[in-house]
């Protein structure tokens, strides 16, 4: 990560709360990603899905005999995303990263970040055109082709008032940026998985359609305002990762990339018109008004009277700077308070001098020495459990202080006894 952000120019970082077994992390390792990414003024991005449960719900929805495109949905319960979107946010907090959760799928995951907003933390939520524009329902199509074309993870949501429900967000500042996940398959590569939605490839198309998809959607619905829609397709994306002004910006100084917009064009999408070297577009049939008619990239025309004009290899490669002003101007301010207020809470004691006796509490794995020793020494005789301590350190559960008999081990110390004067509930003349 240190190679990538000081000679690579790259400033953020995805991790993977599913794929469990290939790409997935788990929660120290995520805590480890983050705090590098801190130090190294970065943005830390999420796939956020708990991966370990849809393991399990996986077989458990194979083992009922669904083999089809619906088992990658049934698997893969919105509560799941939410869930991890939650704890990635957590761990984002006290790694004291920012936080770019990719592919908001379902209204509780962007619930999840609304609240993350609402307590100040930075935190960004990105839905993607296929969220905004599409949903779960075709999971259940009869076509095998059709279900599988529609395989991404998280997947779209059955909820069909999802995509509004997202829309609404970005409009009022909740979510903030919407990308595509764009990562499409043809029908003979989805096909790997014909007999077992789990082998299904996972990925959608979406970059040719974000805009109109968006703008249909978004503006025509009269949920964005233009200068909104601007925000959320391009420039809060550009200020987040540190590129803007140069990008997501028209003004001297910044990139020739712009498109001119004619928010009266029509068009009925179509993977036999589209551009995309795939079979399948997962906003088939959907028609859009509000269309890019001209695209000039760099200066140059690229796309113009519904033909591409582009030639491979002028592309460049966009350095990233890290320490972004947008993300971490706030988070730097934060820091100094916040070792202000630790070292204020720093308590002054005379240094304990009594005796110091082996305990079996053991929380963590520096105490396994101790543990051992003390279970030698405990009262012989008396029947406690003897069990070593757990491979992380920790006392095993098992292994029970108590005997039946109501003996401790630790009956061969002194105990005094204690009258308690002010007991809660109010006032005693017993023993406790
Ligand atoms: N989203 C998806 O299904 N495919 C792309 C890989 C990923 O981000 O999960
Ligand atoms: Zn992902």
């Amino acid at each position: 990560m240190e190679t990538l952000t000081k000679e690579k120019g790259v400033n953020s970082f995805k991790v993977f709360m599913a794929y469990n077994g290939v790409f997935m992390l788990h929660d120290s390792e995520i805590y480890q990603v983050f705090t590098k990414c801190r130090e190294l003024g970065g943005i830390a991005m999420v796939h956020a899905e708990n991966g370990e449960i849809i393991t399990e719900l996986e077989k458990e929805v194979a083992k009922l005999g669904i083999t089809g495109p619906e088992g990658h949905l049934l698997s893969r319960p919105e509560e799941l995303e939410a869930e991890a979107t939650n704890r990635a946010i957590t761990i984002a907090e006290q790694s004291r990263c920012p936080l770019y959760v990719v592919h908001v799928m379902s209204k509780s995951a962007a619930v999840k970040v609304c609240e993350a907003r609402r307590r100040g933390l930075v935190v960004f939520g990105e839905p993607i055109a296929a969220s905004l524009g599409a949903d779960g329902s075709h999971y259940f199509n009869k076509c095998w082709r059709h279900a599988a074309a529609h395989v991404m993870s998280p997947p779209l949501r059955p909820d069909t008032t999802t995509t509004s429900y997202l829309m609404d967000l970005l409009a009022n500042g909740s979510l903030s940026a919407t990308g595509t996940d764009h990562c499409t398959f043809n029908a003979n590569q989805k096909a790997l998985g014909k007999d077992d939605f789990r082998k299904i490839p996972n990925g959608v198309n979406g970059v040719e359609d974000r805009l109109s998809v968006i703008w249909t959607k978004g503006v025509n619905t009269g949920k964005l305002d233009e200068n909104q829609f601007v925000a959320v397709t391009s420039s809060n994306a550009a200020k987040i990762f540190n590129i803007y002004p140069k990008k997501g910006h028209i003004g001297i100084g910044s990139d020739g990339d712009i498109i001119l917009w004619d928010s009266q064009a029509i068009k009925t999408i179509s993977a036999t018109t589209h551009h995309q070297a795939c079979d399948f577009n997962i906003f088939e049939g959907l028609q859009c008004q509000g269309l890019p008619v001209v695209t000039i990239v760099n200066g140059k025309i690229a796309f113009e009277n519904g033909q591409l004009n582009v030639t491979q290899g002028t592309g460049k490669y966009l350095e990233t700077q890290p320490h972004g002003e947008y993300v971490y101007q706030k988070l730097k301010k934060r820091d100094e308070l916040r070792e202000e207020l630790i070292k204020q809470q720093k308590i002054e004691r005379e240094p304990y001098t009594g005796e110091v006796f082996n305990v079996s509490t053991t929380s963590n794995g520096n105490d396994s020495k101790t543990s051992p020793k003390q279970s030698t020494e405990q009262p012989a005789g008396i029947g406690f459990h003897n069990r070593p301590p757990t491979k992380a350190g920790s006392r095993n559960l098992f292994d029970s202080s108590f005997s039946l008999s109501g003996d401790q081990w630790d009956d061969n110390q002194p105990r005094t006894q204690t009258r308690v004067r002010q007991p809660p509930g109010g006032q005693t003349k017993g023993l406790w």
